[in-house]
């Protein structure tokens, strides 16, 4: 028996109607590991629905397969209707049943109707136990959420999909449940691949997090992974919101539109081009003369954060709320000293 709940190998897809060559899923590979929860991570439109929607089985793909419980669920030759897959699914909006009460919601998928005991053990689990005779217009957000969950997981479902789950619900609720999910899912030795756009919630609850970008997987990590070691451009600024600069060679050393960057681990490469740099590691300093200019300002609660244009490239930088600039006011800019950087390509570490 594989270690592995899921198993996405070389996965391709393009719309029947779509004219232009390029793959909506391109070469996905991805393995979610039994009791894990995956993130899928990546801005609208590059693929995240499409890809759980080939893993539900209301799409096949043109290339590649996808492995299930070490059963070939998906290939070019379709194989498993969607309801013989038992696969969860949660969704944003909920899609309970409106006149079935808690209890009948979450019993749905269940083929053996006395068989209670799990979904009376799930009702218990996600909290609902008093309500179980409500109707979902009578619950909260959350509770209809957790409803949704419950329901996804009691007809013995070992896996499931949960596509923005957390979107529709208020700040309170949407943090108490999200941390409420991985023990849900581990009491009942169960998987699953969340969809996602928002990179707090992919790293503050996933053992792994996948970041794509127009239909490629860009690096499968876990969360602490992805902070210390951001393969691609594209993870260092989505996930990080790290600033990326152009970087130019002179002679022996390096300089960006910040300055000089001093690092003598890089000797001999040529070919980087780009420094990623944190926006807490860059600190700004008020000056009339300074050759940096504050563009815009959010108040974050615990920081300012500042958008700035320097020599044609603009950059985001945080500083703490005493240092109270406005738009429009020149400054100088600088990387603090014992802070890292990432040079691409390459994804080198450096520290300055
Ligand atoms: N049925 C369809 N027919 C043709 N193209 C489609 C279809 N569904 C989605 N697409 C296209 O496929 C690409 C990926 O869409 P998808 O819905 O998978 O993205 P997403 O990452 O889930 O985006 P969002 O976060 O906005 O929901 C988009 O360019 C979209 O326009």
């Amino acid at each position: 028996m594989e270690k592995e709940a899921l198993i996405i190998d070389d996965l391709h897809h393009k719309y029947d109607n779509q004219k232009i060559s390029n793959w909506i899923l391109n070469a996905i590979n991805l393995k979610i590991e039994k009791g894990q929860l995956l993130g899928l991570l990546g801005p609208s439109g590059c693929g995240k629905t499409t890809l759980l929607r080939l893993i539900a089985g209301f799409e096949y793909p043109l290339k590649g397969k996808i492995i299930l419980n070490d059963q070939e669920i998906s290939n070019k030759n379709r194989i498993l209707t969607p309801e013989k897959r038992k696969i969860g699914m949660v969704f944003q909006d909920y899609a309970l049943f409106p006149h079935l009460t808690v209890l009948e919601n979450a019993m749905f998928g269940l083929k053996d109707k006395k068989n209670k005991s799990r979904v009376n053990f799930l009702i218990n689990i996600v909290g609902l136990d008093k309500f179980i005779n409500r109707y979902p217009h009578e619950l909260s957000g959350g509770q209809k959420q957790r409803l949704a969950i419950a329901r996804a997981l009691a007809p013995g479902t070992n896996f499931i999909l949960l596509d923005e789950p957390f979107c529709s619900l208020d700040i309170h609720v949407k943090l108490k449940l999200r941390s409420e999910l991985p023990n849900i899912l581990r009491s009942c030795n169960a998987s699953g691949l969340m969809v996602t756009h928002d990179p707090e919630e992919a790293m503050s609850i996933c053992d792994k997090v996948a970041v794509m970008n127009e239909g490629k997987i860009h690096q499968v990590d876990s969360p602490l992974k992805l902070l210390e070691n951001p393969k691609t451009i594209f993870v260092s600024s989505f996930i990080l919101g790290n600033n990326i600069l152009n970087l130019k060679k002179k002679e022996n050393s390096f300089s960006c539109c910040i300055g000089e960057i001093n690092t003598s681990s890089l000797e001999g490469k040529n070919n980087i081009k780009f420094i990623s740099i944190p926006q807490k590691f860059i600190s700004i300093k008020s000056s009339v003369d300074g050759d940096a200019k504050i563009v815009s300002k959010e108040f974050m609660g615990e920081y300012f954060m500042y958008k700035l244009s320097l020599k044609e490239e603009t950059l985001r930088v945080r500083t703490n709320i005493n240092d109270d600039l406005n738009v429009g006011d020149n400054c100088f800019l600088s990387i603090d000293k014992d802070c890292f950087c990432f040079l691409y390509p390459g994804a080198h570490k450096i520290f300055i």
